[in-house]
């Protein structure tokens, strides 16, 4: 309290020959415009948190820095929000403001009160980072965004950076687990979800190494990482960027970096047998997922189009793959996929997870070791065939699926969505993915199941109950009496409906004949026993892994999706979507 009273200021200050009174107070700094008969008119209020230097004069930093040094005045720069043009996220952008004061003593107050209270507020600012640069990721632009973009921000705000351009893929991951990390707060990395990877293994590994704790043991709770990782999005697929910050601007990010916000994310570490394979934080992929990454790295020279293509392709090629998976419940009683709430910024669930992991103030002196402490609960079995077997982290929502592949996972609650999809007839399917699209919920179809949970297993059925499903040929779940009106629908429009008739062995038409040599490779070949894994857009060597989720084992300088940006695209302004999310302009 004494320390609030203690920053508390307020004076008359002008810009050009308004008179404007500002105060400085606890967690805001405002300023309000006073006409000439002393009334109020609009107030600007910005958070000291959110406030990004302070500097002496009248200061300009675009297109160039220039710096008038005059007595008597003083520049905020802080944190204003725009909208982003679509109907989801909020842009961050520096919003610059000049006062002039009546004497420079005031401007020395002013300036040194703001500076300590922004120290107080926001206690996480970096002071100096490591940047690493992919020059390919992408378009190849990551220099570029990252000097005329980013730099001018980090310089503005005091921050030191060691920038290295990368001249190999793993080289940001092998530098993170060998070199001195002393001195710096956190770790920039400006390229795509790749890049992003890199980092995130390399800041675990390196953890894991300094607390002599093994990556392997899937039973061990791993050791927190204490440098933030900062994402300038400058890649193909910026997936995490996405969901952790709701944009994909590298100017909203470098703010989010600059101003210390933090982010605890959930990560999942994947194993083989007594070996981890690798960490992921999106999608872990079984069947379809794996099938179309498989299928679209055999096209890279589409360039991005590839995934649509390849989607296209293995929908298409219409495989369902047998597998026992067997999963370890999450707490109902804290959260459940389906109660349709949005992770946000500040989510109280969340939150309480962090209390839940970190019981004492500091967050990395005392970590709770959350599986041999929590009780482990039963593991649960099913067996069967499955279109797609996901797990994911996080809501995974990206531009093209707003809501994500499931919308009320959380970023940091210690758990993941285990979705599983049975299978079912082609245009069902087609109907599940479709839903990925919109506000309906996807989970909403007989054949597909979601359960939080804190760890999953899949294996392999051994062949013999192979061999019993062909002779009985059975799909789980039927068709509905709505699925069935919508296999009509779609059945008419030509280029679906040699599927339904490829089993019935009729003849083909021109037109699919004319698709024979695309569909070449996936379907007249012998349909494969088994899919791939997709870690986060890597192919897995193994088949047979143990996921564990390790709650809040990074920190990103992110603060999730900020309640009010529009996270759904039902179309309507200002309206409620499903979700409960309002759509703002
Ligand atoms: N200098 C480099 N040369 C080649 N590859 C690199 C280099 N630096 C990083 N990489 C690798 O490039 C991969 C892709 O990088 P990134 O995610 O930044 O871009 P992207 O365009 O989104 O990638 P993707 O091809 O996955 O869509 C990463 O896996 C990373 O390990």
């Amino acid at each position: 309290m004494e320390m609030e009273t203690e920053l508390r200021l307020e004076s008359s200050l002008w810009v050009g020959n308004k008179r404007y009174r500002a105060v400085l107070s606890g967690w805001h700094f405002n300023w309000t415009e006073v006409d000439k008969k002393n009334r109020d008119k609009k107030t600007i209020s910005v958070p000291v948190a959110e406030v990004v230097g302070v500097e002496e004069g009248r200061v300009e930093i675009l297109p160039r820095k220039s710096v008038e040094d005059t007595d008597k005045d003083f520049t905020v720069f802080y944190v204003k929000r725009s909208s982003s043009g679509s109907s989801y996220g909020l842009l961050w952008r520096l919003g610059r403001i000049q006062f002039s004061c009546p004497s420079r003593v005031l401007r020395d107050q002013w300036t040194k009160h703001l500076r300590t209270a922004l120290k107080t507020h926001s206690p996480l600012r970096p002071n100096r980072l490591l940047v690493f640069i992919n020059p390919f990721g992408g378009k190849k632009k990551g220099r570029k965004i990252y000097h005329s973009l980013v730099a001018p921000l980090f310089e503005l705000a005091g921050i030191s950076s060691h920038v290295i351009v990368t001249e190999r893929a793993n080289q940001a991951r092998d530098h993170l687990l060998k070199k001195d990390l002393k001195g710096f707060d956190g770790v920039v990395c400006v390229g795509g979800d790749g890049m992003f990877s890199e980092i995130l293994h390399g800041l675990i590994g390196r953890t894991q190494q300094e607390a002599g704790l093994s990556e392997n043991d899937p039973t061990v709770a791993l050791q927190p990482c204490p440098l933030h990782i900062g994402i300038i999005p400058a890649g193909s697929t910026d997936c995490v960027c996405y969901a952790t910050v709701g944009v994909i601007d590298p100017v909203t990010s470098a703010l989010h970096i600059i101003i210390g916000d933090s982010q605890p994310l959930d990560v999942c570490s994947v194993h083989q047998a007594s070996a981890l394979m690798r960490y992921s934080v999106s999608l872990l992929g079984y069947g379809f997922y794996g099938d179309v990454l498989a299928e679209s790295e055999k096209h890279r020279w589409m360039g991005p189009l590839r995934y649509d293509y390849s989607g296209t392709m293995v929908y298409l090629s219409n495989r369902s793959y047998a597998g026992i998976v067997q999963y370890l419940p999450a707490d109902p009683l804290l959260s459940s996929p389906r109660d349709r709430t949005r992770c946000l910024s500040g989510c109280s669930v969340c939150s309480r997870t962090t209390e839940r992991l970190f019981p004492h103030s500091s967050v990395y002196s005392s970590h709770f070791n959350q599986f041999s402490s929590d009780s482990e609960g039963e593991w649960v079995s099913v067996e069967g065939r499955f279109r797609c077997v996901s797990l994911t982290c996080m809501s995974s929502s990206c531009p093209k699926s707003p809501l994500g592949l499931s919308p009320s996972a959380h970023l940091a609650d210690g758990t993941g969505d285990l979705i599983l999809v049975w299978d079912t007839h082609p245009l069902g399917f087609l109907k599940f993915l479709y839903r990925h699209t919109s506000t309906q919920d996807q989970f909403d179809l007989p054949f597909v199941e979601v359960h939080r949970v804190k760890a999953v297993r899949f294996s392999l059925p051994s062949g013999k109950e192979e061999e019993a499903y062909k002779e009985t040929g059975g799909l789980r779940g039927g068709i509905d009496e709505e699925e069935r009106g919508y296999i009509e629908t779609v059945s008419r429009n030509g280029s679906q409906q040699h599927l339904a008739e490829r089993d019935t062995g009729q003849e083909m038409t021109n037109e699919q004949k004319m698709a024979t040599p695309f569909l070449c490779g996936l379907c007249c070949s012998k349909v494969p026993a088994k899919s791939v894994w997709n870690c986060d857009g890597e192919i897995l060597s193994s088949t047979e892994i143990l996921c564990r989720i390790h709650g809040q084992l990074v920190r990103l300088y992110a603060r999730g999706i900020e309640e009010g940006a529009a996270v759904h695209n039902c179309g309507k302004e200002n309206d409620k979507c499903q979700m409960g999310c309002t759509l703002i302009k």
